[in-house]
């Protein structure tokens, strides 16, 4: 028997990211390759025509599994029995500025947004926020969405996660998919802590740590460090746009394994409201390494924490405490 469609709602779907990120939820990229969607779409009124516009290439397309889009500037028509909202609307960093520069215009949005979503969305609506500052942005939306369980908030680490994996399979020239168990810790900003200690490469002779093939402490712990912290910035250097059909092609990633579980003794990124594990500050949106099964996520327990890595750590929390106060400055 042919599933009931899942509704999607897309923030910020006629921007970039939008764009590449709609057809690959229209195609079952997201969801499954049975799995019907109906797509919500938001943006604002300047951008009203733009949607329109995506509205009409959706419906050219003729997605099998599309059954239906609703393209709107209503907050509230948007976010009406949504099941997964993915919240992409914002303004997006430029060339030269930190994530922080666009605090005060995107903190407010996610604010009243927050709003929208606990009222309207179906119940246990699954929230993943990728819009910059991705963790910020998502610890206003839990705090003024009471109503909504935590656990049902989200942001989206898993670009980083995925750069972690590539950077390993650029330098051990191994396909990508055989690399797995990085974890990015803490904020998606400049002070991540893409984390290698506990990652694996396939190999014919099984699973090895990632640092044995490596054979490059000095690399591990500067250069690939700082790769994936700051590729983010280095791609609106080359683009002069940000990551886009990388920031797309993760939020599926994201959703799908939140949905349809990680594969067994694999884990992701995911930040996610810390509960004090690890010894992070509880109350922060943090990214954690995180399994998944039956539509929930259980943050990867016992790992050892080594000095260095505890550092890191630390100062990514110590910047998203920082984040925290700012935000609630702005919305005072
Ligand atoms: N977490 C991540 O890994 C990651 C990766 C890449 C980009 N981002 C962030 O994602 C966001 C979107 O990036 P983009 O390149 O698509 O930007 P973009 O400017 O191309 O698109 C953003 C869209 O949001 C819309 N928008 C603005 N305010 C809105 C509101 N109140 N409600 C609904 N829509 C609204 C804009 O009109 C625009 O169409 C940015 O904040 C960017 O920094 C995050
Ligand atoms: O770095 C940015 O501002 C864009 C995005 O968050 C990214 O990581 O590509």
């Amino acid at each position: 028997m042919a599933k009931d469609p899942v509704r999607v709602l897309v923030t910020g779907a006629a921007g970039q990211i939008g764009y590449a990120l709609v057809p690959m939820i229209a195609r079952g990229i997201m969801l499954g390759a049975d799995q019907p969607v109906i797509l919500h779409m938001l943006d604002i009124p300047p951008a009203a025509e733009a949607l329109n516009g995506v509205k009409m290439e959706l419906v050219d397309a003729a997605f099998p599994l599309l059954k239906g889009v609703v393209a709107t500037t209503d907050a509230v028509e948007a976010c009406t029995g949504v099941n997964i909202a993915v919240m992409v609307g914002g303004f997006p960093r430029k060339e030269g500025m930190e994530r922080k520069d666009v605090m005060s215009k995107n903190v407010s949005i996610y604010k009243s947004q927050a709003a929208a979503l606990e009222q309207h969305a179906a119940p246990n609506c699954k929230v993943l926020v990728v819009a910059n500052p991705a963790n910020t942005n998502a610890l206003i939306l839990k705090e003024f969405a009471p109503s909504i369980p935590a656990k049902n908030i989200t942001c989206l680490t898993r670009l980083d996660h995925n750069r972690a994996l590539g950077q390993i399979s650029e330098r051990l020239n191994v396909p990508v998919s055989d690399v797995k168990n990085v974890i990015i810790w803490g904020n998606h900003s400049s002070t991540q802590y893409p984390d290698v200690n506990h990652a694996t490469v396939k190999t014919p002779s099984g699973d090895k740590p990632v640092r044995e093939l490596v054979k490059d402490d000095a690399w591990l712990n500067e250069e690939f460090i700082t790769t994936v912290q700051q590729r983010g910035a280095a791609i609106i250097k080359a683009r002069k746009l940000s990551s886009a059909l990388s920031a797309a092609s993760s939020a599926c990633d994201h959703i799908r394994d939140w949905v349809l579980d990680t594969p067994e003794g694999t884990w992701v990124s995911m930040g996610v409201y810390s509960d004090g594990s690890y010894n992070v500050p509880a109350g922060l949106m943090y990214s954690f390494p995180v399994a998944c099964k039956k539509g929930e996520w259980t943050i990867v327990q016992g790992l050892p924490i080594d000095e260095f890595s505890r550092k890191k750590m630390d100062a990514t929390a110590e910047e998203l405490s920082e984040e925290k106060s700012l935000a609630y400055s702005c919305l005072s």
